[in-house]
């Protein structure tokens, strides 16, 4: 599939993170409470992404009751959330902390309650602030797709990004 966002014609120089774990390692989660990786989220995705090769990272999710749209497929929303997570974790291995500031998602094909989602990002290039990022989902077999994923983050000072809001992430935990 061609991507449907523009990739720059020459991206900035990538290299790998020294401090990202190794293939096959996890990468730590971002924050506790986030939805899509946080251990101590009340409700959430609790991801694991593992880091890979290169610019790619990789999860597994088991597909639950809860995540339904329905009736016994995967709620498009909650698909989304784990390719927002993914997409968002690929960009540590250039050792870029980001932001989602664009999201498109292609759904292929139903996704059945049950199934072992696989989903794979890889950072493709640079420009800037801006770090462009692809993934997919399968159900087993990589050659066929279940949706693709193709997305824009913007690198950001973490500590500035959200100081305005910690205070309030902390008053609304239940
Ligand atoms: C380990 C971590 C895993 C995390 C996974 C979960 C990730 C998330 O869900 S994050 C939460 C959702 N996202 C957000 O809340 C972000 C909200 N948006 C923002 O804060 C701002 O719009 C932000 C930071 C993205 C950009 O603002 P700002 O810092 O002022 O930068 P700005 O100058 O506007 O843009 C920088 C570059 O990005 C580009 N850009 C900004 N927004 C977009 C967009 N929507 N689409 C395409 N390009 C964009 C700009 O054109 C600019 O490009 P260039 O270098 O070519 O001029």
């Amino acid at each position: 599939m061609e991507n449907a966002f523009d990739l720059p014609a020459v991206s900035d120089p990538m290299s790998r993170h020294p401090k990202i774990p190794g293939p096959g390692e996890p990468i730590r989660l971002h924050h506790s409470l986030c939805y899509g990786c946080g251990d101590d989220a009340p409700i959430g995705l609790r991801l694991k992404v593992i880091a890979g090769e290169g610019f790619t990272v990789s999860a597994q999710m088991v597909v639950e009751q809860w995540m339904q749209g329905g009736p016994g497929v995967i709620h498009g929303g909650v698909l989304t959330a784990a390719f927002d997570e993914i997409l968002g974790t690929a960009p540590l291995t250039i050792g870029a902390p980001v932001v989602t500031a664009h999201l498109e998602v292609d759904f292929a094909k139903p996704i059945p309650l049950g199934s072992t989602l696989h989903l794979d990002a890889e950072v493709l290039a640079k420009e800037r602030r801006k770090v462009f990022v692809r993934a997919s989902a399968h159900l087993g077999d990589p050659e066929n797709p279940v949706a693709t994923a193709h997305s824009i983050f913007v690198e950001i000072d973490l500590k500035k990004h959200f100081a305005a809001y910690r205070d309030d992430a902390a008053q609304s935990r239940p």
